[in-house]
């Protein structure tokens, strides 16, 4: 289990990461979402043992990570520009991670080989940088790492590419309970992959939930009444309410069927109970902060 406790970490003056709390359990894909410069590569580093924080803690298992040879063997980190050694072949590279990571799986990797049609024995500074990205993400699941902490992964992958490594992850999930931190500045690439989201912005977390949560908890209902309109609003939990001519729009978060046994009672004309787009969600939820969800949505 990864855990960051009100972690710190500052360059000069600039307090990139500020108090960052965050817990991703065994098995489940983290998606840490923020515009340009939110402080995610920051946090990613922190958690991989590249920085050490200057306040908090990061554990992992319990056990801090920094410094730490036996964690270190858990995690593999693809940055947002891979690390290749200079020169090295895919088939070198491999070789090279094989004696530092006791997972290594050779079998995994000449069958990960032929998935992605990798030319193994070909430089790596000679490929285009999506085929350097497919051949990191080779690496990385050949390693077989408790957990990987994937910063921008799907930069530079074409629509193909994303769909065969979003569903290479899932698999690793599912089969071996692999951990996934994923950093985004992208909602809608990472949503259907990430069971958890925290929205970082300028160096905090100010958002974090379970999706699958998010979406059955959060509704749009339509409602519209004969006569005047009845008090129902003030004992719901509403997000927002608007009205469009004598249709009456709200978010509310609650049980849909709760709800609905709830307004029927005061006999509406019209009422509908709608999902909502986690795109909508976010909106709704972040009220203040919504200009920094604007981004992230893309
Ligand atoms: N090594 C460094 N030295 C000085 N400042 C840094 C360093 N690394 C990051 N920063 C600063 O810390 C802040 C957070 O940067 P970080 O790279 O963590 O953000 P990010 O959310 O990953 O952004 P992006 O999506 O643009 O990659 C930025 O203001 C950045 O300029």
């Amino acid at each position: 289990m990864i855990k960051i406790s009100n972690a710190r970490k500052s360059f000069e003056e600039l307090e990139a990461v500020e108090k960052v709390s965050i817990h991703v359990n065994k098995g489940s894909i983290y998606g840490l979402l923020g515009s340009n410069g939110a402080g995610k590569t920051t946090l990613l580093k922190l958690l991989s043992g590249i920085y050490l924080q200057d306040e908090g803690s990061v554990t992992i298992d319990g056990q801090p990570v920094f410094e730490n040879t036996s964690i270190k063997d858990k995690i593999f980190f693809i940055q947002d520009n891979p690390f290749f050694l200079p020169q090295y072949t895919v088939k070198q590279m491999a070789q090279f991670y094989k004696s530092i990571y006791s997972g290594w799986n050779e079998d995994r990797f000449e069958e990960l080989a032929i998935i992605f049609e990798m030319d193994i024995h070909k430089k790596i500074h000679k490929f285009s940088k999506g085929i350097q990205r497919q051949a990191a993400f080779i690496l990385a699941l050949s390693a077989r790492p408790e957990i990987l902490i994937l910063d921008e992964p799907m930069d530079g992958l074409d629509p193909v590419m994303r769909k065969k490594v979003k569903s290479l992850l899932i698999d690793e999930v599912a089969d071996r309970e692999m951990t996934i931190l994923i950093s985004s500045h992208n909602l809608r690439e990472v949503e259907d992959l990430c069971d958890y989201i925290g929205i970082m912005h300028k160096g905090r977390i100010i958002l974090e939930k379970d999706l699958d949560d998010l979406k059955s908890d959060t509704h749009k209902v339509q409602v519209a009444f004969k006569g005047p309109v009845p008090a129902i609003f003030d004992s719901m939990k509403l997000l927002h309410k608007e009205k469009r001519g004598s249709i009456m729009i709200c978010i509310v978060k609650g049980d849909a069927e709760e709800i609905s046994a709830y307004v029927e009672q005061f006999k509406p004309v019209i009422f509908d109970l709608l999902p909502l787009t986690l795109e909508e969600i976010f909106i709704y939820e972040m009220g203040d902060v919504g200009y920094a969800i604007q981004n992230i949505l893309g």
